[in-house]
């Protein structure tokens, strides 16, 4: 049985995670921070971690970026596609008068940063004098809401998290965009496929330019354009190495071992960029994930 590494019980990741693996047997093992989770794949404690590393609305997920590409180096072996559904969780009897629910007695709302922005202007309309408090993740603001009982806390979260701690949806699908998904990826040493579901292959690299190179990132996209090499996602992010360093993540729709890719990497580094893929893997998509085969 396989062992999976993610955030705690009842957060989107755990939705999506279950979702994932429908009938099949996993064991979860749950960690409070996004660092550990990252951690139990690299100390051999699971066979994959869960990375939640793109949303809808709030783009890259920066910090786990981060820790893909600067902290481990553990291949991106699976990326799948889950809708972000968020709800206002509380306890029903504080906020609620004969089935009426009243915003005003809401003192703070507690929530995962990308989660909180998924659902801004709900909060400002509805509850614009709570304090917003951040925290690790959407289970852990649940679980603060369910220890301070009569005090006017709720959070933004699932309705899995809500039933685990014990409080209850106040507001259901809170989000300000219907469209909100969020790009998932399990990381591991070993190769992974769902069987007799669709998949799209993509590669993830990572491309550093070569200092005073003028039209060098020109050049690099030439490289995928003129092999018709359709790149999914491109993004710079600092080096962390010097200020105004920059490297270029980059999805290609194609498999490592393709020749065109093989070709197009070998190109971009006869120019002197340096190249690192981050994995080579099937991308499945929500729609995909529903149809059985
Ligand atoms: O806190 C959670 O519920 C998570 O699974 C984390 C996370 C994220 O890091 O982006 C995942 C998806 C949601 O869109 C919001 C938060």
């Amino acid at each position: 049985m396989r062992t999976i590494a993610l955030l705690p019980e009842g957060t989107v990741s755990h939705e999506a995670v279950l979702y994932l693996f429908g009938d099949e047997e996993v064991q979860l093992k749950h960690y409070k921070q996004i660092s550990d989770v990252f951690l139990s794949v690299v100390n051999g404690e699971a066979d994959y971690s869960a990375i939640p590393v793109e949303n809808t609305i709030e783009g890259s997920v920066s910090l786990h970026m981060d820790w893909l590409v600067h902290e481990v180096d553990v291949p991106m072996q699976l990326e799948w596609v889950y809708p972000s559904i968020q709800n206002l969780i509380g306890r029903k009897e504080e906020f609620q008068s004969e089935g009426k629910m009243d915003y005003s007695k809401i003192k703070r709302v507690l929530s995962h940063p990308v989660a909180m922005a998924q659902c801004q202007q709900f909060i400002r309309t509805h509850m614009p004098q709570a304090e917003l408090e951040n925290v690790g993740s959407t289970a852990e603001a649940i679980q603060s809401v369910a220890n301070h009982p009569g005090e006017g806390w709720t959070a933004i979260g699932t309705v899995l998290g809500a039933e685990r701690y014990g409080l209850d949806p106040l507001a259901r699908k809170v989000t300000d965009h219907n469209n909100n998904f969020t790009r998932f990826v399990l990381i591991g040493p070993d190769k992974l496929a769902l069987e007799g579901k669709e998949a799209t292959r993509k590669t993830s690299i990572l491309v550093t330019l070569p200092a005073d190179f003028p039209g060098a990132l020109h050049q690099v996209l030439s490289a995928f354009a003129w092999r018709k090499l359709n790149l999914s996602r491109i993004e710079s992010r600092p080096t962390k190495k010097k200020l105004g360093n920059y490297y270029f993540y980059m999805d290609v729709l194609e498999e490592v071992e393709s020749i065109l890719l093989g070709a197009a990497i070998g190109e971009i580094e006869a120019l002197g960029c340096q190249v690192r893929v981050l994995g080579s893997y099937p991308s499945y998509s929500y729609t995909d994930l529903q149809t059985e085969s």
